[in-house]
């Protein structure tokens, strides 16, 4: 398997999950993508991330010479949709305590969309997509905490500024939908995707 991600937390649950994937890099200009995707309802902007991942990393896969290529590639997209606005990652400090102060005691969705691209003997013979999505309940925390927090810099490269495994974990009260797809994967979802394009994930599995 190839998981068409820079995301450590993505290959983090994976290896945990039994599979042990290569990893090649999309280089995806999201905002660009993001774009022509105005006015999509947000299920439909996360799975068209993932794949315009999936494009990029199928056609680096194929550009080698090798024609007896049979592998599966996973590419994700995680966003949090908030009072009906997508956001990503905060990139800054600012951002992160503003995206804190407006969802401190209230809840969201966590949204990533997935791609499964089947390839075999160095063509695509299957893809499937499906977005999943998790409600976040976040505690009510006070202003100092916040800042103590985006501080730390952990909210500024992840969708939604908190994590669910790491330090944001003291601030998450609730999740109603699968944990997985919270840190990057949706295990449930991707099991099924694997199972329409042939694929059974126990075969995956070191
Ligand atoms: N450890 C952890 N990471 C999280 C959590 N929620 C979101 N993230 C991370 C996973 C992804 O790396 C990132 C979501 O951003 P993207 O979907 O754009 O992926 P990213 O740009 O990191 O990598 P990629 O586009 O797949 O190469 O946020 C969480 O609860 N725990």
């Amino acid at each position: 398997m190839v998981l068409g991600s820079a995301s450590p937390a993505r290959l983090r649950v994976l290896r945990a999950a039994g599979l042990d994937p290569r990893v090649i890099v999309s280089d995806v200009d999201e905002d660009a993508v993001l774009d022509t995707l105005h006015g999509a309802p947000p299920a439909e902007v996360v799975v068209a991330l993932a794949g315009a991942k999936a494009d990029a990393v199928v056609a680096t896969i194929l550009a080698s010479d090798d024609h007896a290529i049979d592998t599966v590639v996973l590419t994700c997209d995680s966003m949090l949709l908030f009072d009906g606005e997508l956001s990503g990652k905060p990139h800054t400090v600012d951002v992160a305590r503003a995206q804190w102060r407006r969802m401190r005691g209230r809840s969201a969705e966590l949204l990533t969309g997935h791609r499964v691209s089947r390839i075999r003997d160095s063509r695509v013979v299957g893809t499937a997509q499906a977005s999943a999505a998790t409600t976040i309940r976040f505690a009510d925390i006070d202003d100092a905490t916040v800042d103590a927090y985006a501080a730390t810099g952990e909210p500024l490269a992840v969708a939604g500024a908190f994590t669910l495994d790491g330090l944001g974990g003291w601030f998450v009260e609730a999740i109603d939908g699968d944990p997985s797809s919270v840190i990057g994967i949706g295990l449930p979802t991707v099991r099924l995707l694997l199972a329409d394009v042939g694929v059974d994930v126990t075969s995956l599995w070191r």
